[in-house]
């Protein structure tokens, strides 16, 4: 009997080595084994596949994957007032690998609760529990794999407004999941001149934030 197989793992999940065995997507892959590694808190899997090279020959692969289930994350506009909302927390694996004190500045999100949790839904809860703001209308982005050699996850990139009227709770994240976020409301242009000096270093967040500057809420406001 092995947890996460076939007894319930410690967050209750069974059947942890069948994902990826019915993929049918492309004829190039057959997936042959799955092999769960650990499922202490997100899963670990190193699954064994055939593929088939452009020159038709045939070779087997074996990759670990990194599975923490799917996410979401929203910027935050203002654009009367030209500024966005960020979050700052401290994130332990950027600190074991070189940021100087491992206190990120992002823009709000999170995991979606499970694999049916639409995205937008998951957003919304995220930006009230780490903001405060009950946003409105959003608008959808791009749907991104941020790693996509080694992280299963597709995160679902959202932006919104928000201002004096949306601010409905206290924000700063959920203290019984440890969660202690700061609320950083930012000039645009001072956000972009931190992507420069390295102040801002989240994928997610300079995605989004150039995404305002090119094509979305700030685009045409020049960024000096
Ligand atoms: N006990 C325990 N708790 C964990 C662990 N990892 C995360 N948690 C808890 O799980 C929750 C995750 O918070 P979310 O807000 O849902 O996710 P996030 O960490 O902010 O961000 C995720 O989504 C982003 C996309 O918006 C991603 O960019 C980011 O990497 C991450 O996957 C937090 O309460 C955190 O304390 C762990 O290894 N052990
Ligand atoms: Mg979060």
């Amino acid at each position: 009997m092995t947890a996460g197989i076939d007894t319930p793992d410690r967050r209750g999940r069974t059947g942890l080595d069948r994902t990826g065995r019915d993929l049918t997507g492309n004829p190039r892959v057959r997936v042959r084994d799955v092999r769960l590694l650990s499922s202490h808190w997100y899963v670990e899997r190193t699954t064994t596949f055939d593929l088939q090279r452009a020159d038709g020959t045939w070779s087997t692969q074996e990759r670990e994957t990194h599975d923490r289930g799917n996410g979401a994350t929203l910027l935050l506009h203002d654009t009367e007032r030209e500024t966005v909302l960020l979050t700052r927390q401290f994130r332990f694996p950027a600190y074991v690998n070189g940021h100087p004190d491992g206190m990120l500045i992002e823009t709000p999100g999170g995991l979606l609760d499970d694999e049916d949790e639409h995205p937008e839904v998951a957003v919304r809860r995220e930006v009230v529990e780490e903001t405060g703001h009950t946003i409105g209308p959003v608008q959808h982005v791009f749907d991104v794999y941020m790693s996509p050699g080694s992280v299963t996850e597709r995160v679902s990139f959202y932006a919104a407004a928000y201002g004096p009227a949306t601010l409905t709770h206290e924000g700063g994240g959920l203290h019984e999941e440890g969660e202690d976020i700061e609320i950083l409301e930012l000039p645009f242009r001072e956000a972009l001149r931190m992507i420069r000096t390295g102040a801002i270093n989240d994928a997610k967040t300079i995605m989004l934030l150039q995404w305002a500057a090119l094509e979305g809420p700030f685009a045409g406001l020049s960024a000096r």
